[in-house]
């Protein structure tokens, strides 16, 4: 690879995006579905409950990629994620919003915080994602995180549609609001940083890897819930059985 080029920061930002447009979950079947307003309560309760597992492991995986580094600036940075998650003292923070959002779906908190009834495969495609940022380089470890360029159009429409089609769900909607100034922030940080960091070809193709492999691990997530509780709509032994649809 030595003798390839490097791609100027543009046609590294283009090559992500192309990567994000083709490959994010916002075309998942499950979200089309659930955009769409075809989604039963109890498939919202099997996506929140399962959703939790990944929320759950989100701060984990950011305290990983603090550990990978040793520039003070970097952490203090990264370190806001955690927060944003976990709270501090001025109040709670992202998993608790998680939670709510669960409850108004109508899946008791004591369920939600003890993982009862998730799907194995959601456990393992999230428990891939810490993984690939514990056995990774740092660089690699944030350009993981380079989906968060596409969430924030995805959570807007979800709320928009989610007020329009589950009016139910809305006292549990206050996760989405805080994500929407939190993932821009987030991303721009991410993408600013493997920019200036990935010092050749290779490293940047590294970079738009991390990326696609993300997007695989967020669509294998779908994929099985999809399975489980639409179509053909098989739950494994043990795990959530929406009520009423049992
Ligand atoms: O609802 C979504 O579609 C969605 C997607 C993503 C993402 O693209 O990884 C994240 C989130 N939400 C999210 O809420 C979140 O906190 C988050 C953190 C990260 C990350 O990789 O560090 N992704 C995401």
């Amino acid at each position: 690879m030595g003798a390839v080029t490097m791609l100027t920061a543009d046609e590294l930002r283009a090559r992500l995006q192309a990567v994000g447009e083709a490959k994010y979950h916002h075309r998942h079947p499950f979200h089309e579905r659930m955009h769409r307003g075809e989604l039963t309560r109890g498939q919202l309760q099997a996506w929140a409950l399962n959703r939790y597992y990944y929320q759950s492991r989100i701060p984990i995986k950011d305290a990983l990629v603090l550990a990978k580094s040793d520039d003070p600036a970097f952490r203090r940075a990264w370190r806001k994620r955690i927060v944003d998650h976990d709270g501090d003292e001025s109040g709670y923070g992202g998993v608790e919003k998680w939670i709510q959002l669960a409850e108004a779906a109508g899946v008791p908190r004591e369920d939600t915080i003890a993982y009862k009834g998730v799907l194995p495969a959601v456990i393992f495609s999230v428990d891939a994602y810490l993984s690939l940022v514990r056995d990774s380089s740092l660089l690699v470890a944030v350009a993981s995180s380079l989906t968060e360029l596409f969430s924030r159009q995805l959570i807007s429409l979800r709320m928009d549609r989610m007020k329009l089609h589950y009016p139910y769900l809305e006292p549990g909607l206050a996760y989405f609001v805080g994500r929407l100034t939190q993932a821009p922030e987030d991303a721009a940080f991410a993408l600013d940083y493997v920019t200036k960091h990935a010092r050749n070809r290779e490293e940047q193709e590294q970079v738009i890897r991390a990326l696609e492999r993300k997007c695989e691990i967020l669509w294998a997530q779908l994929d099985a819930i999809e399975h489980a509780y639409v179509v053909p709509g098989l739950p494994p032994p043990g795990c959530f059985l929406p009520k009423g649809e049992a």
